[in-house]
């Protein structure tokens, strides 16, 4: 299968929100094919299995899975090519630990939430209310419309008829961080600064930095369709999602890297791989991030020359995002699996640990902590529990080491981050039965990702969302879709991405249905 073989649209990775683009274009009676460099499909959202155990390659705590309303994205991917993921409720989103012995967990249940943090902060119970509840009104706005492209004015035409003060709504907010809206409500510094660690828990940045519509997804998802982990863990959506693409004529291939998109005349006609072959497609997609796509900056080690479509190429347009936004820090993770006796009964599965203020956006700073097999015990061998935990680590930090200064510091950093996790998890060092340290140079090579970044945060303070780019490109046929495109991070949030690539290409491909999604 080659040059003979034409494809409607060639997808470049199969991370979520690449699987949501693929299978929704299959659906729509689109020759689909994705092309996945590794040996399994889901990206950052994957799964990988060690001595019994299933291990989330990313984060556990899953947004998007509620049963109704229109932000279910996650439900909806999979429903729209015939698939279901069981899901376990979580009954807490997750526990934080702060400093001064600040715990707070965030319930399920909105009115449990409000009532325990009005509880910390009495002299605040009305700016906490007012707060919350302004994010309650953003999700309203985007749970009374199907989501699709932006990018398609008979969409947006349809979607005002449909839901007029909701598409005004979200027009309004789009422009706003949450900093200055809580700011309105909410004079307590600290209170503030709990703010603050509740976007930077999803969006790695302060509250001023992350968009306000992204925020009224989180805080109200979480109470609205709830935490909700797959059974069998993370990596069975994109699984799930393979399924469905291939039940509707579309394909997938592994070990398949692309290393170049085909141009002709300035047009993408289709994708070069690793070992030569040509592969033609009326619409390329690329779930590559901006960086690993476009051509114009390198992580000053072996990258140059290394993006999908070169510098003569690039659109201008790109440089104007690199400047607005930078790689967030990777991480380094721990995948741990435990004796199960460490874990007390009634334990949260996620949980937050920060001990000083200001080290929130520090080189390994703050600390997230999942133990997926709380909610689904078959993910461990019998008598075990997994811990997974990671930190914010940059490439520099990772960088220009000798192999063995390399392995000497994975060991030393592991060691000092369990030993801080002996506050929240007393006896972890002496119940470990199995541990993988991950870096931030194992994100790069196992996701392909630029410097092993989570996404991109803004370099500035920037208008909300205003400034992040949809799916369409400089390259006439080429789309991008993922976590470097409107609205940023988050297996939803990509999810909203594909569904939007999907319906782009459709409009394009002529192959979209006149009504909108009921
Ligand atoms: N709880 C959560 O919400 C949660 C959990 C995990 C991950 N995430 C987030 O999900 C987002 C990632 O989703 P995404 O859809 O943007 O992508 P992704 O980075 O997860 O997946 C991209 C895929 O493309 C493949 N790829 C890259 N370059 C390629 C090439 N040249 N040829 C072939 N394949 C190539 C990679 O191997 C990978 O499988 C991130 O923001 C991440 O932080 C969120
Ligand atoms: C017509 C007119 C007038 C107008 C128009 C307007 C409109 C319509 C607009 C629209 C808009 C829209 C649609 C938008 C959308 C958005 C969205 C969908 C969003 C989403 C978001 C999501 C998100 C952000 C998510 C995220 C999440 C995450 C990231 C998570 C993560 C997690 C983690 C990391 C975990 C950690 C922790 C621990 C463990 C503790």
């Amino acid at each position: 299968m080659s040059d003979q073989q034409h494809w409607d649209a060639v997808v470049i990775g199969s991370g979520i929100g690449g699987l949501v683009t693929a299978s929704q274009l299959a659906a729509k009676g689109a020759r689909t094919l994705v092309l996945e460099r590794y040996l399994i499909p889901g990206g950052s959202g994957g799964a990988f299995k060690r001595e019994g155990y299933t291990f989330d390659v990313g984060a556990s705590m899953i947004f998007g899975f509620g049963e109704k309303g229109y932000t279910n994205l996650l439900t909806r991917a999979l429903a729209d090519v015939g698939e279901h993921c069981e899901t376990i409720p979580d009954q807490a989103q997750l526990e934080y630990h702060m400093p001064g012995g600040l715990n707070i967990a965030v319930d399920r249940d909105y009115e449990t939430f409000i009532a325990d943090l009005s509880a910390r902060f009495p002299h605040e119970a009305t700016g906490v209310r007012r707060f919350y509840d302004t994010c309650w009104q953003v999700f309203n706005c985007l749970d009374a419309m199907p989501l699709l492209s932006l990018e398609d004015p008979a969409y947006l035409t349809k979607v005002f008829f449909k839901a007029p003060l909701a598409c005004l709504g979200l027009a309004r907010w789009l422009p706003f961080n949450v900093g200055a809206v809580a700011r309105q409500h909410i004079n307590d510094e600290q209170l503030l600064k709990f703010i603050d660690i509740e976007c930077f828990c999803w969006s790695v940045m302060p509250a001023d930095r992350t968009p306000m519509i992204n925020a009224g997804m989180v805080f109200s998802d979480r109470h609205a369709g709830g935490i909700n982990y797959p059974r069998g863990g993370v990596g069975v959506i994109a699984e799930k999602l393979v399924h469905g693409l291939e039940r509707h004529g579309g394909a997938i291939r592994y070990k398949a890297r692309v290393t170049k998109v085909l141009l002709e005349n300035g047009e993408a006609v289709g994708v070069k791989l690793a070992d030569g072959e040509t592969i033609r497609a009326k619409r390329v997609i690329s779930n590559a991030t901006r960086w690993d796509t476009f051509s114009g900056q390198d992580d000053g080690s072996t990258r140059a020359g290394q993006a999908l479509v070169d510098e003569a190429n690039t659109p201008k347009k790109e440089a104007f995002w690199r400047r607005r936004y930078v790689p967030s820090p990777s991480f380094l993770s721990l995948h741990l699996g435990v004796r199960a006796d460490l874990i007390p009964a009634g334990t949260h599965c996620h949980h937050l640990l920060l001990e000083d203020w200001n080290r929130m956006e520090d080189e390994q700073g703050v600390i997230f902590v999942s133990m997926p097999s709380l909610l689904d015990p078959d993910l461990a061998p019998a008598g075990h529990h997994i811990v997974h935990t990671f930190t914010p680590s940059s490439m520099e930090a990772w960088q220009g080491l000798s192999p063995t200064d390399y392995r000497a510091k994975k060991e030393a950093d592991a060691a000092r981050l369990i030993q801080r996790l002996e506050a929240i998890l007393p006896g972890l060092s002496e119940a470990i039965t199995h541990k993988e340290i991950g870096t931030p140079r194992s994100h790069r090579r196992f996701l392909g990702r630029f410097q092993g970044s989570y996404g991109p945060i803004p370099a500035m303070q920037l208008p909300g969302l205003l400034p992040m780019p949809f799916n369409r490109t400089g390259v006439p046929n080429l789309y991008c879709v993922g976590d470097s495109c409107f609205p940023g991070q988050g297996l939803n949030a990509v999810a909203f991405s594909g569904f939007a690539c999907a319906h782009r290409v459709g409009a394009d491909l002529g192959l979209n249905p006149w009504a909108l999604p009921a």
